[in-house]
């Protein structure tokens, strides 16, 4: 069985402290409560904690300050930060410096003990079965290293996360394995592809009915909110919710409730929520197409999966391991790929990501007759025009922008995608100095930083 737990309680406010003293109680938990932030660094220096809950203002600090050192000091440890009802800003901006999630005052009880409950998991999940718990991605590239080692601190704690990337990049595959690696992985992982469902039915789907509620509400139906209780919801192409389902998307966020359509009351869930699409979110924002306020709140943290093109090391390995799946469902032997094809594969530009390579193989399998797969059995589109971007920054011939423009979306996501290449081209070439690489770009080493981030291809 598992040891005892503990919690660290701060709080100025002795009935705060009671309260949560008598709820950890009764949870058997053993909580030591102290009112300022020097207190709390002098215990946390004495002793192991499960689980940290700070209120934000603090006679001699504030909470975040708490979160920061924890971070720093203490990585394993959970903190919650208990924030003003409505206070959103303070919310996202502890969950930003590492806070496992926030809780509003007046206190919930009942959601208390779920917050609780789910810190202590991840932090029993720290110290037990960590090593055969893995993320779901193959790829040994610096920019998959890199996001192996973000999904593996990000699957702790509870903080919204948008994860962005092209189609077939491996998108939904970073949120499963932020869902399996973390504290909800013995509950549901729901993805809900929300250009997927008729807009007349998004609302009951996600937040459920009562019987009679309109015409075809002939029973009650929980909707998926209430099915991945404890669990995740995925959000795919969120950025197709309509404007109408984004405000109530939202408030089940912020408020942590629901309400069925139809119903008098609404429900409170526990759910951790994740996102993604192929658009890019932020353009969606300025063009008025996604709420601001929504994607504030889905945004605390950033992902972006680098397509397979700029990680063309991981190619021949990802391919490999495709291939096998793909036979092992087939009950046949995995045929081998011959050096030729995979050198193929690493120069084909992959406008559709890891999902075309696997639509390749699969092809490839089936057609192939012979247990070596050669170039000609790949059946690689010419990929002379492609990729987009790589013309206009060395290429020879004359290049159509304005088709590659409109293949796009629009000119900020084409123009970003012509940024990334200059700048992953350059670090490469600069083993990934990035001093050296803000000098022969001719520019300065804060501007490529701030590009680097905007991009998202500087996580560390
Ligand atoms: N690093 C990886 N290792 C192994 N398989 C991968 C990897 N990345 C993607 N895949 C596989 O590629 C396919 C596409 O991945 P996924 O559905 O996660 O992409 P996506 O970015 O969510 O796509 P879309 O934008 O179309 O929703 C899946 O079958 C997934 O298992």
């Amino acid at each position: 069985m598992s040891e005892s737990k503990t919690a660290l309680v701060i709080d100025d406010e002795p009935d705060i402290r009671e309260l949560l003293e008598i709820t950890l109680g009764r949870m058997h938990i053993e909580t030591f409560s102290v009112e300022n932030v020097a207190q709390a660094k002098r215990l946390l220096a004495e002793r192991d904690f499960s689980i940290c809950l700070t209120d934000m203002k603090l006679p001699d600090g504030n909470g975040l300050e708490i979160v920061e050192y924890i971070q720093l000091h203490h990585p394993r440890l959970p903190v919650a930060v208990i924030t003003a009802h409505g206070n959103v800003d303070i919310a996202i901006d502890s969950m930003k410096a590492g806070a496992f999630d926030f809780i509003s005052k007046p206190v919930d009880l009942t959601a208390l003990r779920k917050l609780v409950n789910t810190a202590v998991r991840a932090t029993e999940l720290e110290t037990t079965n960590r090593e055969d718990k893995q993320p779901l991605l193959t790829g040994e590239s610096r920019a998959m290293k890199q996001l192996v080692n973000s999904i593996q601190k990000l699957a702790r704690s509870q903080a919204p996360v948008y994860v962005s990337g092209e189609s077939g990049a491996g998108k939904e595959l970073v949120a499963r394995s932020i869902h399996n690696l973390g504290p909800r992985s013995n509950k549901p992982f729901i993805a809900v592809n929300c250009g997927a469902i008729p807009r007349e039915l998004l609302e009951s789907e996600l937040f459920g009915h009562v019987k009679g509620s309109f015409t075809g509400a002939h029973q009650d139906k929980a909707g998926l909110f209430r099915a991945a209780e404890g669990g995740t919801l995925f959000f795919d192409e969120v950025a197709d919710l309509p404007l109408d389902m984004q405000v109530k998307l939202l408030r089940a966020i912020q408020e942590k409730k629901v309400r069925p359509v139809g119903a008098e009351s609404e429900t409170a869930t526990d759910v951790r929520v994740l996102c993604a699409t192929h658009k890019n979110l932020e353009n969606e924002v300025s063009r008025g197409h996604f709420r601001q306020d929504l994607f504030y709140r889905l945004n605390v943290i950033q992902l972006n999966v680098p397509a397979l093109r700029h990680r063309k090391e991981d190619i021949s390995a990802l391919a490999c391991e495709l291939l096998e799946k793909i036979a092992s469902s087939a009950g046949a032997p995995t045929p081998t790929l011959s050096g030729n094809a995979i050198s193929a594969l690493e120069n084909y530009s992959f406008p559709g990501n890891v999902r075309e390579l696997e639509n390749i193989l699969e092809r490839a399998f089936t057609l192939c007759e012979h247990d070596t797969i050669q170039t000609e059995d790949l059946h690689l589109p010419d990929s002379a025009p492609k990729p987009p971007p790589s013309s206009p920054v060395g290429g020879g011939g004359k290049v159509d922008y304005y088709q590659n423009c409109l293949e796009h979306g629009s000119i900020d996501e084409y123009l970003e995608e012509i940024e990334r290449e200059i700048l992953c081209k350059t670090l490469e070439s600069c083993r990934w100095n990035k001093t050296q690489a803000a000098k022969k770009l001719g520019v300065t080493f804060r501007s490529l930083r701030y590009r680097l981030q905007k991009l998202g291809l500087d996580k560390e």
